[in-house]
């Protein structure tokens, strides 16, 4: 018998081993009413009801018998061509809040669009929540890395373990700000090349790689304590490394459309993973290597050397989490500085309210936490995170049995937090449509925003550990750019696609005018 098929025969043996199943059972008790249970209710589990509607209850896109839901991004589906984005905006339409997907038989995703419901999923999740989502990231470690993942991949004791290592000098405000200094003259040399760069229009027409770049260097020197020249001219090296990221994450973006079938046979997509994380590998494992060999010793800003001589993690651990960290920080922060600009250029007023606050902010200001305090910059990136968020979604697979908009759902479903449409509903958020930074302001009154509707860095322990350095390095690279230039955009609307992340899906044309003019 061929290889293929004999993977094919072991196709729904492979299945069942995608969803992750707990042997912790909790009696479901039946609930008053349908709905939501809301952040004031009563622990999941503590009711009963007499008829609880089931998981199979929950409407969704048609499945086929022995098919699945799979087909309707097909030829002859209805999300055929779709970005996904707009696919699960339908499913909200049509189906309400709470959506099943039936990716194959016996493999549910439940879409939740209620900030309520978000809620009741936090509530349930735990102290080690499980997140599935990089299945080639985790082969990859699997096979090349002994079986050491990272924090994207690790799940209980692993994650707990790396999790509770890397949390202070990564998360902790003092540590952050142990990098300002360097993120301060990353960000220099930012706005001198953009000065560099614009034609006699003053712009740039395709602005993201020159965003990848900045974050690069940005997070580059977190993770090994060096610059890497990004923003010098020519550097092949850097430019390799940022092309290799993106490729992992389109790459990630097509394996939920497939079968994990790397796992038992070499196929070509786990070829060209394999061939894209060996580049951010080998980088890095030139740079950790660099940081072993340098024994000078300064307080803040060495997490290489932080985890190498004050942590329990094993080499091996250091180096996985390290690489994955690395390249975790350049789309993010990418994307993000990225809508950021645009909010900045499409919205003038807001743009000039932001220089007033941050014009006179020097490096020894930003080195002291000065913008960490600057309220309209908060605001301002706050309000971009709601209108462009970066992630599309947050990704959990339930731990314990949970009640869901009213149905009971079992432990190991996986469920999505459709939080990015939630964030524009204007059930949940006032006058959505408007840029409005000040309804994040402490003293605002009027425009609401209810719990749990935006969560850019997701909630709870499992949620984004770069979020303070994204945070300095667009709030550095905003008030830097903001110092020199106006900022405005040549083009309409900007269109977005979904390639894991939201992701600009035209070349960025920005236009950049000296504010001495
Ligand atoms: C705007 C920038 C960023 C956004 C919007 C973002 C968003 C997120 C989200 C939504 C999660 C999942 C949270 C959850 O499941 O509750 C996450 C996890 C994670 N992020 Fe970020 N992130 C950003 C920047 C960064 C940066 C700069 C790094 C690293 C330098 C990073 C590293 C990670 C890692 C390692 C995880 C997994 C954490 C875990 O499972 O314990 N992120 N991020």
């Amino acid at each position: 018998m061929s290889r293929a098929r004999a993977v094919l025969q072991r196709v729904p043996e492979i299945l069942k081993q995608t969803t992750t199943r707990h042997t912790t059972t909790f009696t479901l008790k039946p609930l008053a009413a349908h709905g939501h249970t809301g952040f004031d209710a009563p622990e999941v589990g503590d009711h009963v009801t007499s008829d609880p509607p089931q998981l199979s209850d929950i409407p969704g896109p048609r499945s086929l018998p022995g098919i699945g839901a799979m087909w309707q991004y097909l030829p002859g589906g209805k999300y055929h061509g779709l970005d996904l984005n707009i696919a699960i905006k339908h499913m909200n339409t049509e189906h309400g809040d709470v959506v099943r997907e039936e990716i194959v038989p016996g493999l549910n995703l439940i879409r939740l669009y209620d900030p309520n419901d978000f809620a009741d999923v936090y509530k349930a999740e735990g102290e080690c929540p499980h997140r599935v989502l990089f299945g080639l990231l985790t082969h990859y470690n699997n096979v090349y890395n002994d079986g050491a993942q990272g924090l994207l991949t690790s799940q209980d004791s692993e994650w707990k373990q790396l999790r509770s290592q890397v949390q202070q000098p990564i998360l902790q405000p003092k540590a952050v700000n142990g990098f300002a200094k360097q993120h301060a003259n990353i960000a220099s040399d930012f706005v001198d090349r953009i000065a560099r760069r614009i034609d006699d229009t003053g712009s740039i027409t395709n602005f993201l790689p020159e965003i990848y770049k900045y974050v690069t260097e940005g997070v580059g020197t977190v993770c090994f304590d060096k610059r890497l020249g990004l923003l010098e001219d020519n550097n092949a090296e850097g430019e390799q490394f940022i092309r290799a990221v993106g490729e992992t994450l389109t790459l990630t973006q097509k394996e939920l459309q497939l079968l994990p079938l790397y796992r038992h046979v070499p196929t070509p997509v786990f070829a060209r993973f394999t061939a894209a994380n060996n580049l951010i590998q080998k980088l890095s494992t030139r740079y950790m290597q660099e940081a072993m060999q340098d024994k000078e010793h300064r307080p803040t800003g060495q997490l290489v050397k932080h985890l190498l001589f004050h942590s329990d993690l094993t080499q091996r651990h250091i180096f996985t989490f390290l690489s994955e960290f690395f390249a975790a920080g350049v789309d993010t922060t990418g994307h993000y500085l990225a809508f950021t600009l645009y909010a900045l250029a499409k919205n003038p007023k807001v743009q000039e309210k932001l220089y007033s606050e941050l014009k006179d902010v020097t490096d020894d200001d930003i080195t002291s936490g000065a913008l960490e305090s600057a309220p309209y910059l908060r605001a301002f990136l706050k309000e971009s995170l709601r209108v462009y968020p970066v992630a599309p979604g947050l990704g959990r697979t339930l731990r314990k049995d949970a009640v869901l908009g009213g149905y009971n759902v079992p432990a190991g479903t996986n469920i999505v937090l459709q939080y990015d449409l939630a964030g524009k509903d204007p059930r949940f958020v006032s006058n959505p449509e408007e840029f409005q930074p000040e309804r994040w302001l402490r003293n605002n009154k009027s425009e609401k925003v209810l719990a749990f509707t935006t969560l850019p860095f997701g909630f709870g322990p499992r949620s984004c550990p770069g979020r303070r350095l994204a945070g300095q390095e667009v709030g550095v690279a905003v008030a830097k750019i903001l110092q020199r230039f106006r900022v405005c955009y040549n083009g309409g609307e900007l269109p977005i696609k979904m390639q894991l992340l939201n992701t600009p899906a035209e070349p960025l044309n920005f236009c950049f005018t000296p504010r001495s003019m």
